[in-house]
């Protein structure tokens, strides 16, 4: 990351596709001024984000646009992603450090009423959501991110495939909708799996997240009811002294070789293109979302050199067993003087590469969890595996099969619940998200 907040190729190379983020204001550089941040840092890192194709709103006006608000925040504060695009926001967006996971299911109705229920619904959620990612309270505001600004929110809605039945939609429900295969080593509470609705929101300050996640349960009304919600988190910015991918809670460099945003075939994998299959799904995106619990006391007994060989990759620094950096390619043939790959056959990134999968490929952005212990002490944490992709059916399905054949990890897992959405493109200026469905 240069002074300027402006993050060059190589840096960008090597931190995850969605990891990247801006070091904070006042870590380097010139003195900050009295509010925490000067101007020109301010403005180098709302230019950084938007050169690598990011959404973001004027971070320096943000502030200003509130009552009683302080009159600079720090970067991280200041920084706004923009609600209306092509896509939505929280795909490409960076990961933030607070996540909320939450499905909702209409209330009881006919087709009809419900279509009309729903319709509505995302008209008040988008408005919410475009609100509060701009940095402005609801008219009913609870106080909970008061001083706070937008914080990178993002909030992010996808409809389940049971939405389709319960609003005499089915005619239009994607192919790509239908059920997910039965792995073996799934071990899923359909309690909290699936729903009519979902809604990833990501900040970088916890009370902004839970405030967006509270509006928009009240926004729901009795038009739809809470049926499963999961809270997650990930590397505050500004905790790396460079912009470094994230590492996972059993210690590893995680999302190391996501595809990046400039990659050639990055849309045509991410996102369902113009004039594709249905219509409505234009420049939208399928979100596949597991709770995988690590059985971490397991995970942690092994030595850090067979972690390694569990992942492919060392430890300290996402390097691949085979030799080099973090971003050196994977040599999935090299092998060692005894004539054993030094990248076992079991190993996870080895399993789950594009080589070994015919090309198939997934934006991953998850968050991690710890929702406490058990009575003896197990703790009860893991991943909010959430991938992205074009067409599950080209992305997570033949991937997770085939980890789920011979993946050396799935022994430190268990996949505890399961989602699968559609997520619309983004809303353009006057629409709601998912309007050209609801609509339709
Ligand atoms: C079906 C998809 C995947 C699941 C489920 C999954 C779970 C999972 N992964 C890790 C840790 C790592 N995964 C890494 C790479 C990696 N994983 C997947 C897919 C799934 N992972 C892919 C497609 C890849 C990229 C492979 C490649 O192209 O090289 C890595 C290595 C670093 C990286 O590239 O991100 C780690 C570490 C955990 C802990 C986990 C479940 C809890
Ligand atoms: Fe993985």
């Amino acid at each position: 990351m240069s002074d300027n907040g402006t993050t060059n190729s190589a840096e960008r190379h090597a931190t995850s596709g969605t990891a990247s983020r801006p070091a904070p204001a006042t870590a380097s550089g010139p003195p900050p001024g009295p509010a925490g941040i000067s101007r020109r840092r301010l403005l180098g890192t709302a230019g950084a984000a938007g050169a690598a194709g990011l959404a973001v709103g004027a971070a320096g006006g943000v502030a200003g646009q509130r009552a009683g608000a302080p009159e600079a925040l720090t970067a991280v504060g200041a920084t706004a992603v923009a609600f209306h695009g092509r896509h939505q926001p929280g795909i490409t967006t960076p990961m933030q450090a607070r996540g909320h996971l939450a499905a909702f299911d209409l209330a009881p109705g006919s087709p009809a009423a419900a279509r009309k229920a729903a319709a509505a619904l995302l008209r008040r959620w988008s408005a919410t959501a475009r609100e509060l990612m701009a940095g402005r309270p609801p008219a009913d505001d609870t106080g909970v991110a008061l001083d706070t600004g937008p914080s990178s929110l993002t909030v992010t809605f996808g409809f389940g495939r049971s939405l389709f039945d319960r609003t005499g939609l089915a005619k239009q429900r994607p192919v790509a909708l239908d059920p997910l295969p039965d792995f073996s080593s799934d071990a899923l509470d359909a309690r909290r799996s699936e729903g009519d609705l979902w809604v990833q929101i990501g900040a970088d300050d916890p009370l902004v997240a839970f405030h967006a996640l509270r509006a928009l349960q009240k926004a729901a009304g009795s038009a739809a009811r809470v049926r499963w919600q999961m809270n997650g988190f990930n590397r505050a910015p500004g905790a790396t002294a460079r912009p470094m991918t994230a590492r996972n809670l059993m210690g590893q460099v995680d999302g190391t070789n996501n595809p990046k945003p400039a990659d050639q075939d990055f849309e045509r994998r991410i996102f369902v293109p113009g004039g594709g299959e249905p219509e409505w799904m234009a420049h939208g995106s399928y979100a596949v979302v597991r709770r995988i619990r690590m059985l971490l006391d397991d995970w942690e007994k092994l030595p850090d050199r067979e972690q390694e060989r569990v992942i492919g990759r060392r430890k300290a620094d996402g390097a691949p067993l085979s030799g080099g950096t973090e971003t050196t390619e994977m040599d999935l043939e090299k092998t060692d003087a005894s004539g054993a790959l030094v990248i076992p056959a079991t190993a996870h990134a080895r399993i789950s590469a594009p080589e070994s999968n015919g090309g198939a490929a997934m934006l991953r952005r998850p968050f991690s969890y710890h929702d406490g212990f058990d009575r003896d002490g197990v703790p009860d944490a893991g991943l909010l595996f959430v991938c992205w992709q074009a067409d599950p059916l080209t992305g997570f399905v033949p991937v997770q099969r085939k980890l789920d054949r011979g993946d050396a990890l799935s022994r430190f897992i268990r996949h505890e619940s399961s989602g699968l959405y559609a997520v619309p493109g983004g809303a353009a200026e006057g629409e709601y998200v998912g309007q050209r469905l609801l609509e339709s």
